[in-house]
């Protein structure tokens, strides 16, 4: 196993995170994770609904990241209009605002009946 190469992909990985992280869009995501941690720990949630609400804020911005990853690959071939780098984008960011509108569903499912239950 080739540790310096390991160690050279967890650097280029951690430096993805930290370029995504100044989009807009994903500090917006960043911001409603933490959010939600904040109103877990003070609504008090079991193992299984943290195992939950963690999976999906972790796919929420891992969906963000590879929409930001398409949007870049599309600006890099196609930086004039083209209806077909459109329509890349428009997809690639419709299936992050599925995944985000599921996630908000679920998590007030998990949330407000314990806001009720207090
Ligand atoms: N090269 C292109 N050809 C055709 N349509 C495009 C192109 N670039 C962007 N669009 C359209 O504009 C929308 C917004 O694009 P994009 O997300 O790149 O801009 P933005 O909102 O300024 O993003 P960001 O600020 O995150 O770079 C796309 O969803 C798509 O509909």
């Amino acid at each position: 196993m080739d540790l310096h190469k390991l160690v050279k992909s967890f650097r280029y990985a951690f430096y993805g995170i930290f370029t995504a992280l100044t989009e807009q869009n994903m500090k917006i995501h960043f911001v409603s994770a933490v959010v939600v941690i904040i109103t877990g720990l003070f609504t008090g949630l079991s193992i299984f609904e943290w195992l939950v609400i963690i999976l999906l804020i972790a796919l929420v911005i891992s969906t963000e990241m590879v929409n930001t990853a398409i949007e870049t690959v599309v600006n890099l071939v196609s930086p004039e209009f083209h209806p077909l780098a459109k329509k890349a984008k428009d997809v690639a960011a419709g299936a992050v605002l599925v995944f985000a509108i599921a996630s908000a569903i679920i998590g007030l499912l998990i949330f407000i009946p314990k806001w009720f239950e207090q």
